[in-house]
């Protein structure tokens, strides 16, 4: 379980333009949290500065562990794989165990990708090629290979985008679900307000230069929303959302 996870006060200017302006939130040990935002608002940003890809020209990121490094998982915004690939699942998944100097899998290795596929509900896809899943089996595959490694932060950007309504809802309360049991501290991007809400603990709301914190609840009563994201419907949905919410539907 992680020690802490703390994003403090981080600066990222792209292209001369300030992103991202003091930043600061923190996420606890099995907190799932929601970042909604528009389109170029930083959100993909913000997960490449978490894990050190991108670096922020002030503020830190602080992950630690009780008495290991921590391990994060991440599942980058539309992940395309060659419909061709020669490569069946259960391999696929395998590459997400930590690099290794041995070339095989050990008995314990084999017992965490089985016990792993179960959890995402992917054994049945074990011996189909990779490139021949169907959007929503890929996305859990996806899963599957970054929780392969235990993670204790799992970064999930999009992964409920192109899925059908169904599929995006088992997708996030799978999340929930394994976030929950298994303490992982995650941030799970998506532009479904709905789905946010219903199944993250808080939100982080991202535009351009700004950000808030705060429950579903405060965060989509909060009126700037529709002005920011500049669509009236949203604030529709977002309603719908909080009425989902308050009456437990
Ligand atoms: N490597 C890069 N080089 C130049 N500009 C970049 C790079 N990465 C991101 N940007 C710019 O930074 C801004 C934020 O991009 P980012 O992908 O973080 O937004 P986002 O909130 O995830 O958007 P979306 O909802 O569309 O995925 C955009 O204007 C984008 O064009």
């Amino acid at each position: 379980m992680i020690k802490k996870f703390c994003v403090d006060q981080i600066d990222v200017y792209i292209n001369g333009e300030k992103l991202l302006d003091h930043l600061s939130f923190s996420v606890q040990p099995g907190e799932m949290l929601g970042i909604i935002g528009p389109n170029g608002a930083g959100k993909s940003t913000l997960l490449k500065v978490i894990l050190g890809v991108i670096k922020p020209q002030h503020g830190t990121v602080e992950i630690t562990h009780n008495d290991r490094r921590p391990v994060i998982g991440y599942v980058p915004q539309a992940r395309a794989i060659d419909e061709e690939m020669p490569i069946q699942t259960w391999d696929f998944i395998s590459l997400g165990l930590p690099h290794r100097l041995r070339p095989w899998l050990t008995k314990r290795d084999r017992a965490v990708i089985k016990e792993t596929m179960e959890l995402t509900d992917t054994s049945h896809l074990a011996k189909q090629p990779i490139g021949k899943l169907s959007g929503g089996e890929k996305q859990r595959v996806f899963l599957a290979q970054a929780l392969v490694r235990n993670p204790d932060v799992l970064l999930l950007d999009e992964s409920t985008a192109n899925l059908d309504p169904k599929a995006q809802e088992e997708m996030a309360s799978l999340v929930h679900e394994l976030c929950v049991q298994q303490n992982i501290s995650t941030l799970f991007i998506s532009h479904d307000i709905h789905l946010v809400s219903k199944y993250s603990h808080r939100v982080l709301y991202l535009t351009r230069g700004h950000y808030t914190v705060g429950s579903a609840e405060e965060i989509i009563d909060n009126a700037n929303l529709d002005v920011l994201y500049q669509l009236q419907h949203v604030n529709g949905m977002a309603q719908t959302a909080v009425e989902t919410m308050r009456y437990g539907g």
